[in-house]
């Protein structure tokens, strides 16, 4: 997520991006009706007719359950990620989209990506209870995209000069974040209205300075975004820790949490290798190809 997080749950606009690191996901048929899952974070075997509560591959069995009684066999369903499973960056969303393709592919369909996305927004949702799909939309689409829920609006953006990433090393669920926001904004709902409102001229801001390449204005709009995450009440020690160290170099135009906070990652507009920041760098660039499917 470049910007718009928690406000695109309420109907305003986010910017997200791929990066060049993927998720793969290889299905291979079986001749009975059972399935296996690996992956780095389970291992699954069984019956595809009566499928585990297993929360860790909660994305993947519920994708599969969806659409288990159109299947003719079982299959082997093998994950493979190019990034730590611990690092959040979206990758429920990639994992979602490859593997919503791949049972997609198997069934025989050809979707296009319109259809493909809202079988994978079923699923978030699903899983999760709400989510906007702006990663999912990153995912499927590739690049760098402007993204409205209702009505659903993705738009291709051209894409953005160097990025950095920073893991906090831990990373708190989405919709444990979504509800430690919900519970402060019951005290008050009318303040929260006018930040998300304020989140969302930002962005639409940080939109035009895509469009117009203006990189030291999407700089100051990316720390402006901070402020009102912070505001929000998905900031931490760790993350202003990374962030402030990050604001030391000149070759940094801005930095911000990246997706819903408490934990998980910063991206920063500009790099410098230079800096002491002690987390993980992710060494990422933004990738313009989104879900690939090989049939054979
Ligand atoms: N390699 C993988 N194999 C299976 N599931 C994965 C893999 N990587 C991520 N996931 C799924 O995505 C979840 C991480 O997503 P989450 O914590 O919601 O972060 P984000 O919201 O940034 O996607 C994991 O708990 C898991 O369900
Ligand atoms: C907080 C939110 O706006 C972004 C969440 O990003 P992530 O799940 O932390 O990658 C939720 C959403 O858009 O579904």
């Amino acid at each position: 997520m470049l910007m718009g997080e928690h406000a695109v749950l309420f109907g305003h606009r986010a910017l997200a991006c791929a990066v060049d690191k993927r998720i793969h996901v290889t299905l291979n048929p079986r001749p009975d009706r059972n399935i296996v899952i690996r992956s780095a974070l389970a291992q699954y075997q069984g019956s595809l007719d009566e499928l585990p509560d297993d929360s860790r591959l909660s994305f993947v069995l519920f994708a599969i359950n969806q659409c288990k009684t159109q299947l003719s066999s079982g299959f082997e369903l093998h994950i493979e990620s190019e990034l730590s499973h611990t690092v959040g960056l979206g990758s429920s969303a990639a994992v979602t989209v490859a593997t919503v393709n791949a049972l997609l592919a198997f069934r025989g369909d050809q979707v296009g990506p319109e259809e493909l996305f809202e079988h994978a927004l079923s699923v978030v949702h699903g899983v999760q209870g709400r989510g906007s799909g702006t990663d999912l939309a990153a995912s499927v689409y590739g690049g760098l995209i402007a993204y409205t829920v209702s009505p659903r609006q993705i738009s291709p953006l051209p894409g953005l000069p160097a990025i950095s990433l920073y893991y906090a090393g831990y990373k708190t669920k989405t919709p444990d974040v979504l509800a430690r926001v919900a519970e402060s904004t019951q005290a008050f709902p009318e303040l929260y209205r006018s930040l998300y409102q304020l989140m969302n001229e930002t962005t639409l801001t940080a939109e035009s300075a895509v469009a117009s390449q203006d990189w030291q204005q999407l700089g100051q709009l990316m720390n402006l975004y901070q402020g009102l995450m912070d505001a929000l009440g998905v900031n931490d020690a760790v993350l202003s820790d990374i962030i402030y160290r990050l604001r030391e170099s000149s070759a940094i135009r801005g930095v911000k949490i990246s997706g819903s906070g408490l934990g998980d990652c910063v991206i920063a507009l500009g790099e410098d290798t230079s800096l002491s920041v002690p987390y993980e760098r992710i060494d990422v660039a933004v990738s313009n190809t989104g879900v690939l499917c090989d049939v054979n």
